[in-house]
């Protein structure tokens, strides 16, 4: 039995960090091992020019603990009015990586996103011509669409097409949550990849319905049924780079989640790293987690690997029920139960 692993520091491709003071939290968080995270940028008002990106970068960097390394990759979010011009901007900062497609309506503050992508072809073109990837969510929102189908019918009736005409556009399909995304990534181009969360890879529908309804696992994508989380996690232990490590980690203050009507989002910042080693160690594959983790995203976004390492022991630690977030508190996956891995 593996009761020690050492891995290359990961990095995170998919976070939400929000804003304010809640950076306090949120930073430290994610500075604790991972090298570098790709910063979400529906925050509000939303992230929309290189400018806005850079000034973001700077409160997060001001938010980072003193010794840490912790480098914040940024990310533009696209919007009809979204000037073709700006990806040239973006790419010259050096600080900018990608540009985010939200479909308007789809997710948390997504109300400004695109609502035809018809309005951003300009900024496509641009996009494929700089190497810099498109990160998509992938799901569409008709009302007449079944929410479990949405991300199936986002992949047919958009991200298909989009793939034939923008043949070289470097697409990430973030957070999937379906055997439809993992059979539509791994017939795509080398270009096209996938992030996966910890939390799609460890639960599915039953743990957010059965016995009553857990605010804390209602993220988007929706949890799906087991088949499609078993699909999930041979796809992340399968050692394709097209699929790597983004946790969606998307902290929400504990009133927005235990309401009538409660945001959709899951925090697992306090544990990253940790519970991806429990959903690898359950398929048998933690030989397999260096790669997911800390290889695949970095060569997908043609940067360098990080050239240190950290060490995860197998040790059972408890979860705190809440952790400070702004002004209030955030409940994290697994709370007041336990994790069976812990970084030293
Ligand atoms: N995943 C979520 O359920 N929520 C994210 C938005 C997103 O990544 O879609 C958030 O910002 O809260
Ligand atoms: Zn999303
Ligand atoms: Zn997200």
């Amino acid at each position: 039995m593996t009761t020690h692993l050492t891995i290359t520091r990961p990095d995170d491709w998919h976070i939400h960090l929000r804003d304010g003071i809640a950076l306090q939290s949120t930073v430290p968080d994610v500075a604790r091992y991972f090298g570098r995270s790709i910063c979400m940028p529906n925050l509000v008002p939303p992230v929309k020019t290189t400018d806005e990106a850079v000034a973001y970068y700077e409160r997060i960097i001001a938010a980072r603990p003193s010794a840490s390394l912790f480098e914040p990759l940024m990310v533009l979010y696209l919007t009809d009015q979204t000037d073709a011009n700006e990806i040239a901007k973006a790419k010259a900062s050096g600080k900018v990586q990608a540009v985010k497609l939200y479909p308007a309506g789809a997710t948390t503050n997504s109300h400004a996103g695109v609502t035809s992508l018809e309005n951003v072809y300009g900024v496509l073109e641009q996009l494929a011509a700089h190497d810099m990837p498109l990160l998509v969510h992938g799901e569409v929102t008709h009302a007449d669409i079944d929410i479990f189908d949405r991300e199936k019918v986002f992949i047919d009736t958009i991200l298909m097409p989009l793939t034939q005409r923008f043949p070289n556009l470097k697409i990430v399909l973030e957070h999937i949550t379906t055997a439809d995304a993992v059979q539509f990534v791994q017939g795509a181009a080398a270009h096209i990849g996938a992030t996966i969360t910890a939390h799609h890879l460890l639960f599915n529908r039953n743990h957010m319905l059965v016995g009553g309804i857990r605010p804390h696992y209602y993220c988007l994508p929706i949890l799906k049924r087991q088949t499609h989380q078993q699909a999930l996690l041979a796809a992340a232990t399968s050692g394709n780079p097209k699929f790597f490590l983004g946790t969606d980690s998307a902290p929400h203050a504990i009133h927005a989640k235990e309401a009538a009507c409660g945001c959709a989002g899951s925090y697992t910042a306090h544990a990253a790293i940790e519970l991806y080693a429990e959903a690898f160690e359950q398929m048998n594959a933690l030989d397999k987690l260096e790669g997911f983790a800390s290889f695949y995203g970095a060569d997908f976004y043609g940067l360098a690997r990080n050239n240190d390492t950290i060490t995860l022991v197998k040790e059972e630690w408890q979860v705190p029920n809440n952790y400070d977030f702004g002004q209030s508190v955030v409940v994290p996956i697994r709370a007041g139960g336990t994790i069976g891995w812990r970084v030293l």
